[in-house]
């Protein structure tokens, strides 16, 4: 079986969670699958170096799960984007939209460097707020937000077409 076809039956569905209308894509039985994670963590190592990714940016919370594993394969930093008022240090703040919702993000100011090339991993895409919220961040500091990486893309959501203007290169590994 591919990684794509075990990651597509470890997904549990949830009805009507956190509100009606919405099936919410549970992945906590694959953090309880140490061989599943692992297959998932070299799928998007790989896709890191093909893009020659300095820095890992993750999103709160659920894209922090992968996205420390990820730089901690490649031997790279982790940088957190978190919902606003959590971060300690001075941040960079973006309003955005998503499916169910609407927030703001921020990252600490000092944490990536001009120039530096950073993969935005998450663990789903929806309408795409969030991980271009990300993007503009990661361009705000002056990095290049090179690829976007998640485990679920809900394609009906069009999240794709949003990222497209900061990078075209955005991967999933199953799509709904
Ligand atoms: O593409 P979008 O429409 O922006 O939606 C995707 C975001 O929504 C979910 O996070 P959620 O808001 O549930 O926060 P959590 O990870 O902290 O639970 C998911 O983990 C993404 O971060
Ligand atoms: N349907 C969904 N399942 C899990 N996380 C989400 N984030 C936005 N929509 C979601």
């Amino acid at each position: 079986m591919t990684v794509s076809e075990k990651l597509n039956q470890s997904i549990r569905d949830i009805p009507d969670f956190p509100k009606p209308g919405i099936i919410f894509k549970d992945i906590t039985p694959v953090l309880s699958n140490p061989s599943l994670v692992k297959e998932i963590v070299d799928w998007f190592a790989e896709k890191a170096k093909e893009q020659d990714i300095d820095v890992i940016v993750g999103v709160e919370s659920r894209g922090f799960l992968f996205g420390m594993l990820i730089a901690e394969r490649l031997g790279i930093p982790f940088v957190p984007v978190r919902k606003e008022g959590k971060l300690p240090y001075k941040t960079v703040k973006h309003a955005y939209s998503l499916e169910y919702g609407s927030a703001s993000m921020e990252i600490h100011e000092d944490a990536l460097k001009p120039g530096q090339r950073v993969m935005i991993h998450d663990d789903l895409l929806a309408t795409g707020g969030t991980a271009e919220a990300a993007a503009i961040l990661v361009e705000k500091l002056g990095a290049v937000a090179c690829n976007f990486t998640f485990l679920i893309e809900l394609g009906f959501l069009e999240g794709r077409l949003k990222l497209k203007s900061h990078n075209e290169s955005i991967h999933s590994i199953v799509s709904f």
